[in-house]
C-alpha cells in the first residue's frame, strides 16, 4: 500500500518528512492540506493529529504524526532502502540522537518564529517581518551556531563523519532562511557554512524541495 503524506510545501516539518522519503527512495502520495483556510482542524488530519497540525503520515495500517518520529519510523522500517540515516553501531547512533535532540530543543525552538518572520508572514499574508523580534532572535541563534562551528571543527557532519538523521532534521528550516537575510549568519562561519552548502544540495533536498516557494 502506498505510503501518504498528508501535508504542504510551505510546511517545514512535512518537508522534513519529504526529504526523509527522498532519502531512503521511497514513492508516496502527498495529499495537500490547505493551511490558509485551516483544513488541518478538519476530521481527516485530526483523526491522527489531535493537535490539528500537519504532516499526518499513513503507511498502510500505521498512522503516525510528528515528523521526526514519522522519519525515525522511515529510518527503521526502511532500513535496507536508501541512505542509512542511523547508525548500527550504538556509540555513533548516541551520538547522532544526541544531535538530533540538539536540534530539536534549541534549533528549532531558535529558528520557527525567524521563518515565521522572514518567511510565512509576506507568503500567506504579504506582511513585513518585526524588526526588533528578528533582531533577538538573530542574536540567539548566532550562539547556537557558534557551537554548531566549533562541533564541525571536529566531525564533518553533526552526528559524526557521516550524513545522518541528525543532519537531515535541519534542512527545511536551514533552506528556507537561506533565502532570508538571517543567510548572514550560517554564511559568517566557515564550517558552519560548508555544511549548509553539503546537505542543500543532496539530491534528496533537491527533489523534495522541488515546487516549494522556497
Ligand atoms: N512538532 C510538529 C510540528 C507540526 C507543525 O507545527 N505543523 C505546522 C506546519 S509546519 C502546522 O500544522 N501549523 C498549523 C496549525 O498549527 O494550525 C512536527 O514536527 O510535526
Amino acid at each position: 500500500m502506498a505510503i501518504k503524506v498528508y501535508g504542504s510545501m510551505i510546511s517545514t516539518a512535512t518537508l522534513r518528512v519529504l526529504v526523509c522519503l527522498a532519502e531512503k527512495d521511497l514513492h508516496f502520495e502527498l495529499i495537500y492540506v490547505d493551511l490558509a483556510s485551516g483544513e488541518q482542524k478538519k476530521p481527516h488530519i485530526l483523526s491522527t493529529n489531535p493537535f490539528g497540525q500537519i504532516p499526518v503520515f499513513e503507511d498502510g495500517d500505521v498512522k503516525l504524526m510528528e515528523s521526526r518520529a514519522i522519519m525515525q519510523y522511515i529510518a527503521r522500517t526502511y532500513v535496507n532502502k536508501g541512505t542509512d540515516l542511523i547508525s548500527n553501531d550504538l556509540k555513533k547512533a548516541a551520538e547522532q540522537s544526541m544531535w538530533m535532540e540538539v536540534e530539536s530543543q534549541k534549533f528549532e525552538p531558535a529558528t520557527t518564529r525567524l521563518v515565521w518572520e522572514l518567511c510565512m508572514k509576506r507568503l500567506l499574508f504579504g506582511e513585513k517581518e518585526d524588526e526588533a523580534v528578528v533582531n533577538e532572535l538573530e542574536k540567539k541563534l548566532g550562539c547556537l551556531l557558534d557551537v554548531y562551528e566549533a562541533r564541525m571543527t571536529e566531525s564533518k557532519y553533526l552526528g559524526g563523519d557521516s550524513f545522518s538523521m541528525a543532519d537531515l532534521y535541519h534542512v527545511p528550516v536551514i533552506k528556507f532562511l537561506m533565502g532570508t537575510k538571517t543567510k548572514k549568519l550560517f554564511d559568517a562561519r566557515p564550517h558552519v557554512s560548508a555544511w549548509v552548502a553539503d546537505i542543500l544540495s543532496r539530491p534528496s533536498c533537491l527533489k523534495a524541495f522541488c515546487g516549494c516557494p522556497y
